[in-house]
């Protein structure tokens, strides 16, 4: 898998701010947030961003007695805009179509409570739309959110979601994209099998808090993408002093070197980056880390996809 046959593109990540308890307040600042950042872009067609990326969780707040209450419907992949009526599909994945459509983007929707109506299990998830608004992609995070750190930070997600129970990864017309949510990144087979089956970037809907995101949010990022040779991008909702859960903010966007491409503080902003594929193919020749495994020392991490 040394080269990949890929075209470079313009990712945002937007960092949305002043959500709170009202589904409907969120769905606007989402709604507004994207067709600012495409406006921006207005008289400089070609630079406008071809990816969009919303962070997790957003138009519920982040706390596992809320998840329930604000958890919708998902169709399936591959239905399409205007097809379904409000039975078949919950009003966030009826704007998010709509963002995707009237902005002409590719759009990585973050990700909401789904509620799956037959097993009345809740999940974490990631939809994605393509330009007309199609859903293309959705992705259920694997690894729940449950950690104990006394005093600083305990989140147990598991008490109301499931975990899902594959890999996700999508194609656009610029390449295979990889998909995980926050805690996901901790795992590093989800990065390498997605690198390994041909993806470009590995792109995390997230939401880390104060206490682990200064200890490891920038380092799982840069590892990830030094390990598998891929982009790898964050995209977390802004800080809010009145939330429960304190988010860290900082989304970025890390290049195959490990070299962070850009940064955001804890404010509500949409940052910008190249996804240069050239460069992604250079690093992968100079250091051919790709070609050179050793399944044969391994086999048992090469088992199925590796
Ligand atoms: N929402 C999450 O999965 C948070 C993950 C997190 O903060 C971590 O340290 O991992």
């Amino acid at each position: 898998m040394a080269s990949i046959k890929a075209k470079s593109f313009k990712l945002a990540l937007i960092q949305l701010g002043s959500l709170n308890s009202s589904k409907s307040n969120n769905i606007q600042i989402a709604k507004k947030a994207i067709s600012k950042a495409i406006s921006s872009f207005s008289k400089d067609e070609e630079n406008k961003p071809n990816l969009i990326v919303l962070p997790e969780i957003w138009n519920s707040p982040y706390a596992v007695n809320s998840f329930r209450e604000y958890s919708e419907k998902i169709p399936k992949i591959g239905s399409k805009i205007g097809q379904l009526n409000e039975n078949e599909e919950g009003e966030t994945v009826k704007a998010m179509r709509e963002m995707a459509r009237d902005n002409k983007i590719w759009l990585i929707g973050g990700s909401i409570p789904q509620k799956d109506e037959k097993t009345d299990e809740i999940f974490n998830t990631c939809t994605v739309y393509d330009p007309e608004g199609t859903l293309v992609a959705i992705h259920q995070k694997v690894h729940l959110f449950d950690i104990d750190i006394p005093g600083r930070q305990t989140f147990k997600e598991s008490d109301t979601l499931t975990g899902g129970k594959s890999l996700t990864t999508f194609d656009t017309p610029f390449g295979k994209i990889g998909l995980g949510i926050c805690y996901d990144i901790r795992f590093p087979e989800m990065a390498t099998i997605a690198a390994r089956q041909g993806c470009v970037a590995m792109i995390y809907p997230a939401a880390f808090n104060t206490t682990t995101g200064p200890m490891h949010w920038t380092l799982l990022q840069r590892a990830r993408a030094v390990d598998n040779q891929i982009y790898v991008a964050m995209c977390s909702p802004a800080r809010h002093p009145e939330a429960s859960y304190q988010a860290y903010g900082h989304s970025s966007v890390v290049n195959p070197l490990g070299d962070i491409l850009v940064e955001a503080s804890h404010e509500p902003t949409t940052i910008y980056a190249d996804i240069d594929v050239d460069l992604l193919n250079t690093t992968r020749r100079n250091l051919p880390v790709t070609i050179q495994r050793r399944f044969d020392v391994y086999p048992d991490v090469a088992e199925k996809f590796l």
